[in-house]
């Protein structure tokens, strides 16, 4: 009914009841990065609140999702375009595959390359710009053109250099994930607080990065690797794994298990040797990736319509159970 027919019992008994799913819907999206009703659903239904709540003032609640620390709730985060988008990935399921890839990849290639091995950390892609050295923004890799503006959130976040060891205009992508042991003490904690647990460390990760308090993201013990540029051209490197070297330079934190590949035999290896480690890594990985060494090669190669020519992922079968609370080895 319009607001102007309601009397202040009626508006009172419609916000009451808005409120708890309002409430529960924002925790959904926040915490868990599960979102269970449409944008323009909560949108519509938070305005109305809104509007009822100028409409009678007497009927605000301190629960009300209108009163949250930094004015009203955001539908979302502000918006990021990034300028040179955030491709995706290709992927694979077998040495077969893999093989294919190589192959096909060579036929359109003359001179022979080395592939850069890397760890595919399994956590959210994220974009960090800095000017004259300096971190201005972060943002989600959202869609791989929009995505959100996370720099509060990523200013908490100690891996993440607030100020580079050169005055670089450079823009660095990597993950952002959550380390194993960070994720079984946080669902430890949640499960006291008889909260929601979280369903893996990825998702952990990005409900802890998509907090609209950053305080909340302060104490969720997240860490970065930085792997890509969206421009080659402020680095020094020529090739991935120098600019790995040149990234950890800078002052960002890099995986250190990347390896130089020249040959599939190689690729093959260190395939086997970290299907192998899994278990043990103090992170989750969901694969590797392997990439064209030289930086040139890559920009000759670009991308179809989403996924670079020049890089393939290949993915191991999903992780076996999540580990059991009791299983994990307790760091104090
Ligand atoms: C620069 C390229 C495109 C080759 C690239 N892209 C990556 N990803 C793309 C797909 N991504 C994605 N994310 C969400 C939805 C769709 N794609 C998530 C990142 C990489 C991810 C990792 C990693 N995880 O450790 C890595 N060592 N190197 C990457 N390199």
């Amino acid at each position: 009914k319009p607001i102007s027919e309601l009397d202040a019992t009626a508006a009172a008994n419609e916000a009451a009841s808005l409120r708890p799913k309002l409430n529960q819907w924002r925790r959904d999206y926040y915490d868990e990065d599960a979102p269970n009703v449409e944008d323009a659903v909560y949108d519509r239904e938070y305005a109305r609140l809104v509007a009822l709540e100028q409409a009678f003032p007497a009927i605000v609640t301190p629960d009300s999702p209108t009163q949250l620390v930094g004015g009203t709730v955001k539908a979302g985060f502000t918006k990021v375009q990034h300028p040179i988008p955030m491709l995706s990935l290709g992927d694979v399921f077998s040495q077969a595959e893999l093989q294919e890839f190589d192959d096909r990849l060579r036929q359109n290639v003359d001179e022979p390359f080395d592939y850069n091995c890397e760890l595919k950390i399994d956590g959210l892609a994220l974009s960090l710009r800095y000017e004259n050295g300096k971190l201005v923004q972060g943002s989600t890799r959202g869609n791989g053109s929009i995505g959100e503006d996370i720099t509060k959130n990523i200013m908490t976040i100690e891996s993440i250099p607030h100020q580079l060891s050169r005055p670089l205009t450079v823009e660095v992508r990597g993950e952002c994930y959550m380390p194993k042991a960070a994720f079984a003490a946080l669902n430890e904690r949640r499960e006291a607080a008889g909260e929601s647990v979280f369903a893996n460390p990825r998702n952990a990760a990005a409900g802890s990065l998509r907090q609209l308090d950053p305080k909340v993201t302060a104490e969720r013990q997240l860490s970065t690797f930085m792997y890509n540029v969206a421009d080659y051209e402020p680095l020094k490197a020529r090739t991935q794994s120098d600019m790995l070297t040149e990234f950890d330079d800078l002052g960002f934190a890099i995986n250190p298990d990347f390896k130089v590949a020249h040959s599939m035999a190689d690729v093959f290896s260190y395939i086997d040797h970290y299907q192998n480690e899994r278990p043990d890594l103090a992170y989750g990985i969901d694969g590797i990736v392997i990439k064209a060494n030289p930086l040139p090669l890559q920009r000759d190669l670009g991308a179809t319509v989403k996924v670079p020519r020049w890089a393939i992922a290949f993915k191991f079968p999903p992780d076996e159970q999540p580990t059991l609370l009791e299983d994990v080895e307790w760091t104090v």
